[in-house]
């Protein structure tokens, strides 16, 4: 199969590669000229335009999108439409909120697969988890891509019509987050407690057969490794945030009570700058209090 591939960053050379690994032709193309010199380097056929890639595709064209969320997929798809036809497939297999990726199922004329990529750019070797959603005949159609892109066909199904996958993704990141707040809790109280603990032990004796063994676990025991117990200078900001966002908003919507992921998204705000809440509170227990006000 011949694929097209538009973002090629450290999601999209990825695919480029496990694509191009798989026996497939890929066509590449990112609007920064040294990511198209780097999937030629790895066995792709660079394109300088977008016009390049679509008439380098010919007919049938199969189109993978790996760009950031929003703007750009709809730019990049903005620019394909005028040659897409209904034979042909376009996969967004970033991170897009489901309802624009229903909007723009309904303004193609080519078969439009939302694509949920769960495994980030450590799934290079051992291939990602793709949650699609779309037209049948066109995820049947790209099986043999979804099969090299994925960790295998295991790693991939079609979870229903357009807007599932990147709906199952959404709701997976949500879930994402909690997880990685209840390790966050559960280390934070190891780290300030009653015994002087060393961290990557801990870690590494709960990832050989505890109950809470699990792939980020093995990355909390890499952090502790390579940054120290203490964890350094790592400082206590998280960025990124949107796809939890969205999964609380969906989750009002619906009526569905999600404390843990709100909570978890929320300490990400609170991390990010000096609360003005806080700031009162520290002020007023003086005011009633006559206790210390804290001050930078
Ligand atoms: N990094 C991660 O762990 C994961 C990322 N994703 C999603 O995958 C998508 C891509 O993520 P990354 O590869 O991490 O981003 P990245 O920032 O590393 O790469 C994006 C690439 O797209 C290119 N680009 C931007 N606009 C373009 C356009 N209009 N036409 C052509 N190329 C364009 C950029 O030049 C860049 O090379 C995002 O939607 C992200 O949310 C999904 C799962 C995991
Ligand atoms: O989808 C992912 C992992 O599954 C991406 O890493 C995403 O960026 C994580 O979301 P956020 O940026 O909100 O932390």
């Amino acid at each position: 199969m011949e694929l097209g591939v538009i973002g090629l960053g450290r999601m999209g050379q990825i695919v480029v590669d496990r694509v191009c690994s798989a026996g497939h032709d890929v066509v590449a193309f990112d609007v920064d000229e040294a990511a198209v010199e780097r999937a030629e380097a790895t066995g792709a056929s660079g394109a300088d335009s977008l016009a390049a890639m679509t008439d380098q595709l010919g007919a049938e064209k199969r189109i993978w999108l790996m760009v950031p969320a929003g703007d750009p997929v709809d730019a990049a798809l903005d620019e394909l439409e005028p040659s897409l036809d209904t034979h042909d497939i376009v996969v967004d297999g970033g991170n897009s909120h489901f309802e624009d990726s229903v909007r723009r199922a309904d303004g193609t004329e080519a078969a439009y697969l939302d694509c949920g990529t769960s495994g980030g750019p450590a799934g290079a070797e051992l291939g990602f988890s793709l949650m699609v959603g779309g037209p049948a005949w066109a995820y049947e159609e790209l099986e043999p891509v979804f099969d090299a892109v994925a960790t295998g066909p295991q790693g991939h199904d079609r979870m229903g019509e357009s807007g599932a996958g990147h709906y199952v993704k959404m709701v997976h990141n949500g879930v994402e987050y909690a997880l990685m707040q209840a390790y966050g809790e559960g280390f934070e109280l190891l780290q300030e407690g009653r015994y002087d603990l060393d961290l990557e032990s801990v870690a590494k004796t709960w990832n050989n057969g505890a109950v809470i063994r699990s792939w980020l676990l093995e990355l909390c025991e890499e952090a502790f490794r390579e940054e120290g117990g203490d964890l350094g200078d790592v400082a206590d900001h998280v960025a990124g945030g949107s796809t939890g966002t969205w999964t609380v908003q969906e989750a009002l919507e619906q009526g569905v009570p999600l404390p843990l992921i709100y909570q978890s998204l929320a300490e990400r705000f609170a991390s990010r700058n000096d609360r003005f809440s806080r700031r009162l509170v520290n002020r007023l227990r003086y005011g009633f209090g006559r206790h210390e006000v804290r001050r930078t």
